[in-house]
Parts: structure tokens; C-alpha cells; sequence
């Protein structure tokens, strides 16, 4: 049996809230006990566990209880009911600068932290010169944290978290203030957390998210709203970020029966067919009746495309209610779910028409297909009524297409994002 490191059991944090803060002392005076406070639950009656080997990511809007599990989990907090049974020594970067003395210098708290940790001073004693070598902030090292930037302050709370071999890594948010080469190394060396350990990770970044987490877990007003895997997850939090839109309905993809042309070999094949079912969302004023991608030189439908190949995106909805200021986009998205095209009819300028009731409609985006690494893609569509900056969805479509790129030149595997479509190199005398 897989090994849990994290077990959470009925677990809730309760605060209790007081319209003012005289009803506080009125509480405790109170001869008749009366209540002057409404109990508030941060955390919710949750139970989840966490194995070896498992990356967890934490996501959920401002105020979810995201924070308040963690410090619980790493005993910062303690429950108000239920129990966190955790095995292993746990590392947690929590609120930046949390368990610094800003009067002591950088080395004095790497030793005051790896105290509180429960380290010997010889252990920590071996793990400085790691500990200095990532943390990288020079004579920094001995002036008072106080004296630190935000940046230099993470730096260090990292290299100590990370150095001193935690078995549960704990992190909330905090990796976003160091600078984008000091994030790759903690990434890197969460990487390496993971192999033997665990990960809990709070983050608004779902890029990131997607690339590291095995698992997601969504919390809504201090409890599990939704778990599971990124890919099932996260578009579905990206929804309900940008529209406030919680549940979407599952409709079948409208490219999933393939005609896989036969000269496609049984890699694209494969590529096609896990294909994921596709979501929606919207008011219901109308609906996309089909979405294809068109090679426009052979005319057939694209499901495997190269750069610079000329393709429509293809669709025809169908308006229940009259739709004025319809604005049409797509995005395309690849593998972990990062935007590679975004686009719309405001972003291209194109002036549309009212759409009237009980009317089909049938366009085109043409295209140009983009230089990209091999690789599979998949392609989200929407109907918008309004402004760019103040419209409703009248149909969203995750994940209608699944589009794989193929760039036929042997040796393409471990290209970056986009792949020019004519290098030059040229010795220059
Ligand atoms: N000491 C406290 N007393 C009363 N309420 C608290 C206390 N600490 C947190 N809360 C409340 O508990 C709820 C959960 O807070 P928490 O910080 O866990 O949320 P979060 O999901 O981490 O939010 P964010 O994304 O903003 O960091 C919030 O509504 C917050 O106001």
C-alpha cells in the first residue's frame, strides 16, 4: 500500500467573529454565557490524505482557507476539531519572513530556524554551506533580516526550507517574489522533494501548477469544492476566475470521432484518441453547432497540422435569443494548459453584426498556422455578448478541438515553445 504522509481527518479551524470588539469582554462577563460571537469556519470539516511521491496543489479564491489548512498542517495552527496526522519532517515556507528575528543576521537565523525545525547545531552546521550557496545573497548574509528586500528574505527562507532535506515541503505563494532564475532553481529542487517526499503548494500561477502537480485540491468557503487531476481541474478554475462560474456542463467533443487520415502514424493516433470530454459553460441565449479545423488548401478537416500550414477554424452557432455586440474567441492551449494563441473579433477588429433569434450563423477564423513544437494541443471557443471588458458568456467550449503538431524534420523532440520557421547561421567574416 502506498504510504500516506499527510492524513487529515474531520479537520476544521473556527474563528469566532465579534461584530464589535466591547462584545468580547461582554462574553466573558457575562454571567448567563450569553453568546456575543457567531462561530466562523475557516476550515470546514475537511478530510483528504497525501502519499509519498504526490505533489499537491492548493487553489481556491482569496479568503478559500488555503493558508489556514497549511499552517495547520505544518503546526503552526491547531484545529479547532478533528486530527492532522503527519509523518516526517515537514518544512514550510509559509508568510514571507514567518520564524525570522529581523534583529539577528541571515547566518543567526539560519541557526535559529534549523533549532525550531528540531536540527542539532552540527547537522545545521553541514547544511550551511548548501544553505549560503542557494540562498546566493553574498555578505547580505550577515546583516540583520531586517535590512533584507522581499526577494532576499524568500531567497533564504528557501534555501533553509529546502537544504535541510524535508520529507513534506510546504509552500504558499511565496516562490512568486523571488526573480524568475531563483524560482527555477527551487523548482528544480522541489523536483527533488518530490521523489521521496511530498508537496503541498498554494499558487495562483495554474502554469505552474499544471507542470508540477499530481493532484489538485479546490477549496470553496473552507471546504474540498473539487479535487483532482490538473488537467480536469484547472480550466475549470480558470472559468470560474474570469466568470464566476462554478459548475460546467459536460457536452460530448465535437471532433471525437476522428477520421485519422491512414498516412498519420499510430503516435498521432494515440494522441487523438485520449481525448478528454469537452465542458461548457454560458447563459444558453445559443449554441456552437460544430467547430472544425480546416486545412483550406485541401479543404479537409485538420486534426494534425505543421507550422505555416493555411487552416480555418470553422464553426456555425445556432442564436435562441437575439444577441447583440457578439464577440467570437479562441484560445489555444497546449498540453499543460498555457495559452499559445488568444484571441477574439475585438482583438482583430472585426465589427460584427447583431445575431438574430432562431438564425444559424457560419464563420471562419483564417490563419496562418503558427511555428510550434510538436506536441498536442487543444483549442477552447466562445460566444461573447458585450464589450471586451464587460461581457457574458453566452457559450464557452473547453477543450472542443484537439489539434496534434507535427513538424515532420526528424529529431524535433526538446524544442522550446515556437519553432522558427527559418534560421539562418552564417559565419561572419
Ligand atoms: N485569526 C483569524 N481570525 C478570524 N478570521 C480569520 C483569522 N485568520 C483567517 N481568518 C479568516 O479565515 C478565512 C480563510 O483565510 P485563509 O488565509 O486561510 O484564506 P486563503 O485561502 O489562504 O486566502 P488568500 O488566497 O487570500 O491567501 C478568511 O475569511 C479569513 O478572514
Amino acid at each position: 500500500m502506498e504510504e500516506r504522509l499527510i492524513d487529515i481527518n474531520a479537520v476544521s479551524k473556527i474563528y469566532k467573529l465579534y461584530n464589535q470588539p466591547m462584545d468580547r469582554v461582554r462574553e466573558v462577563l457575562n454571567p448567563l454565557k450569553k453568546k456575543y460571537h457567531k462561530d466562523f469556519y475557516a476550515v470546514d470539516n475537511l478530510t483528504f490524505n497525501v502519499k509519498r511521491g504526490e505533489t499537491v496543489g492548493i487553489i481556491g479564491k482569496n479568503g478559500s482557507g488555503k493558508s489556514t489548512l497549511l499552517k495547520m498542517i505544518a503546526g503552526v495552527l491547531s484545529p479547532s476539531s478533528g486530527t492532522i496526522e503527519v509523518k516526517g519532517n515537514v518544512s514550510a515556507l509559509l508568510e514571507l519572513g514567518a520564524g525570522f528575528n529581523g534583529d539577528l543576521s541571515g547566518l543567526e537565523n539560519i541557526y535559529l530556524n534549523g533549532t525550531l525545525l528540531g536540527y542539532t547545531k552540527e547537522y545545521v552546521d553541514n547544511s550551511i554551506p548548501e544553505i549560503l550557496e542557494f540562498a546566493d545573497i553574498g555578505d547580505f548574509i550577515y546583516q540583520p533580516v531586517k535590512t533584507y528586500s522581499s526577494g532576499m528574505f524568500v531567497r533564504l527562507a528557501f534555501a533553509i526550507a529546502i537544504n535541510i532535506n524535508p520529507e513534506i515541503l510546504i509552500v504558499d505563494e511565496a516562490l512568486s517574489v523571488g526573480d524568475m532564475r531563483f524560482q527555477q532553481k527551487c523548482y528544480r529542487k522541489i523536483r527533488e522533494v518530490k521523489k521521496t517526499g511530498t508537496v503541498l503548494f498554494v499558487s495562483h500561477d495554474t502554469g505552474i501548477l499544471a507542470s508540477f502537480c499530481d493532484r489538485i485540491i479546490w477549496m470553496d468557503e473552507g471546504k474540498i469544492f473539487k479535487e483532482g487531476r490538473p488537467d480536469k481541474i484547472l480550466d475549470e478554475y480558470q472559468a470560474f476566475m474570469s466568470y464566476d462560474i462554478k459548475e460546467m456542463q459536460a457536452v460530448t467533443t465535437y471532433n471525437g470521432e476522428y477520421q485519422v487520415n491512414s498516412e498519420v502514424d499510430s503516435e498521432v493516433k494515440s494522441a487523438l484518441s485520449g481525448i478528454i470530454r469537452a465542458q461548457t459553460f454560458g447563459n444558453g441565449d445559443g449554441f456552437f453547432e460544430t467547430v472544425r479545423l480546416i486545412n483550406l488548401e485541401t479543404g479537409a478537416e485538420a486534426n494534425v497540422v505543421a507550422g505555416g500550414d493555411k487552416v480555418a477554424l470553422d464553426f456555425k452557432v445556432k442564436l435562441k435569443k437575439k444577441v447583440d455586440m457578439p464577440i467570437f474567441g479562441f484560445t489555444l492551449k497546449d498540453a499543460l494548459g498555457n495559452s499559445v494563441i488568444v484571441t477574439n473579433t475585438h482583438f482583430e477588429k472585426v465589427e460584427l453584426e447583431t445575431l438574430e433569434s432562431n438564425k444559424s450563423y457560419h464563420y471562419q477564423f483564417k490563419m496562418e498556422f503558427p511555428y510550434l513544437r510538436n506536441g498536442k494541443y487543444s483549442l477552447d471557443i466562445a460566444l461573447a455578448t458585450g464589450t471586451y471588458q464587460a461581457h457574458e458568456q453566452i457559450q464557452w467550449i473547453n477543450d472542443v478541438l484537439v489539434i496534434v503538431v507535427r513538424d515532420m524534420r526528424p529529431y524535433q523532440e526538446g524544442r522550446g515553445y515556437l519553432v522558427p520557421k527559418d534560421i539562418n547561421f552564417e559565419k561572419i567574416l
